[in-house]
């Protein structure tokens, strides 16, 4: 058989690889004062200048595909903020020199795609942007949608150890293709991808479980309970971001729980598709907390799902009865 998808996947992997330079430019000048001030324009910056970069790669392979990304350049076009798109230009210059801002803007809004179409990619320029004000761990996500399915996947996590266990060298990139596996290439440098597998892990009691850092994105306090009723004795690691998705694709963890916190909040396509394809190419599972698959093909919200769950595969159907049991809603 052919391979499918072949210059999507080099586009999208090239793509946010050159992006996650940029993060790690911004991200590496946030000081103690940014953080004292609250300041949150590093992230912003980091934000657009991830999604011009993005979007200038795919119009320039993929002219036709609309892009539906997290960001929009009206605030960036206010004369308010000509200070803010000043700095978003000066970041994205290092990478293309002869940036302009009126071109990055249009970059940036050619992601303003808000309605399903038969094909699209969905892309969030920084996914975990509270981690990355932290200092910890973040994403770039990527993925191409068709017929609703996603068809390809790239899950740049500058700041996740390149080996598990190992705590140097970091950043990795985790591709997938559908039907083809998923693959984990270094962040920098032409080194050569290794194939991401799952754990084999069929104890639920033995579960190592991942869940936001944030409480107000996931319910820890019912995570918990899921835990305690799974016979699970180990605590969640705490990390923001598809980082999750990482960790379970590459089997450093078996599970990752979202739970909702609160009626009326809504996932979003691109905090979840590139996860979804590389965790099922891995040989893992992903469903909403009723066990339904995610469906990318209603706009830019999971309007049809419930919280989230992804796991090895092996321990799904015991944790959707958990769930079940603990009578999250
Ligand atoms: N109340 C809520 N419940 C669940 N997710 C939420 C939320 N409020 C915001 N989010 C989403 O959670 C994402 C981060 O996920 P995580 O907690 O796993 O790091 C955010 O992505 P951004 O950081 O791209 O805005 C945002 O889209
Ligand atoms: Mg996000
Ligand atoms: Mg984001
Ligand atoms: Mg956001």
């Amino acid at each position: 058989m052919d391979r499918m998808f072949t210059a999507e996947h080099e586009v999208a992997l090239a793509a946010v690889r050159e992006a996650a330079v940029l993060c790690r430019n911004i991200q590496a000048a946030i000081g103690p004062d940014v953080l004292e001030k609250k300041d949150r324009s590093p992230v912003t910056v980091a934000d657009f200048g991830s999604q011009a970069l993005i979007c200038r790669r795919l119009a320039e392979a993929f002219p036709d595909d609309p892009v539906m990304a997290e960001e929009d350049s009206a605030a960036l076009r206010e004369p308010a903020q000509a200070a803010l798109l000043d700095r978003v230009v000066a970041e994205v210059r290092r990478l293309v020199p002869e940036a302009t801002a009126e071109a990055v803007c249009a970059w940036i809004d050619r992601g303003n795609l808000t309605a399903y179409r038969p094909r699209f990619w969905t892309l969030d320029p920084i996914d975990g942007t509270k981690g990355f004000l932290r200092g910890d761990q973040y994403a770039i996500a990527l993925a191409l949608v068709v017929e609703g399915q996603v068809q390809v996947a790239a899950l740049a996590c500058p700041n996740l150890p390149l080996t598990p266990g190992a705590d140097a060298p970091r950043g990795v990139v985790f591709t997938a293709v559908r039907g083809e596996g998923a693959l984990a290439w270094p962040l920098e440098g032409e080194g050569e991808p290794v194939r991401v597998q799952v754990s084999a892990t069929a104890d639920p009691a033995q579960a190592r479980f991942c869940e936001s850092f944030e409480s107000a994105h996931s319910a820890h306090d019912a995570a918990a309970e899921v835990a305690r009723r799974l016979g699970i004795t180990l605590p969640p690691r705490r990390l923001d971001s598809q980082a999750k998705y990482a960790m379970v694709a590459r089997g450093e963890a078996d599970l990752y729980l979202r739970l909702p916190t609160r009626p009326g909040y809504v996932e979003k396509v691109w905090d979840h598709a590139a996860g979804v394809l590389i965790v099922t190419e891995a040989g893992g599972r992903v469903t909403d907390i009723h066990g339904r698959p995610l469906r990318f093909d209603l706009g830019p919200t999971l309007a049809k799902n419930r919280g989230v769950v992804v796991s090895n595969g092996r321990l799904h159907a015991a944790v959707l009865e958990a769930i079940a049991a603990v009578g999250v809603a």
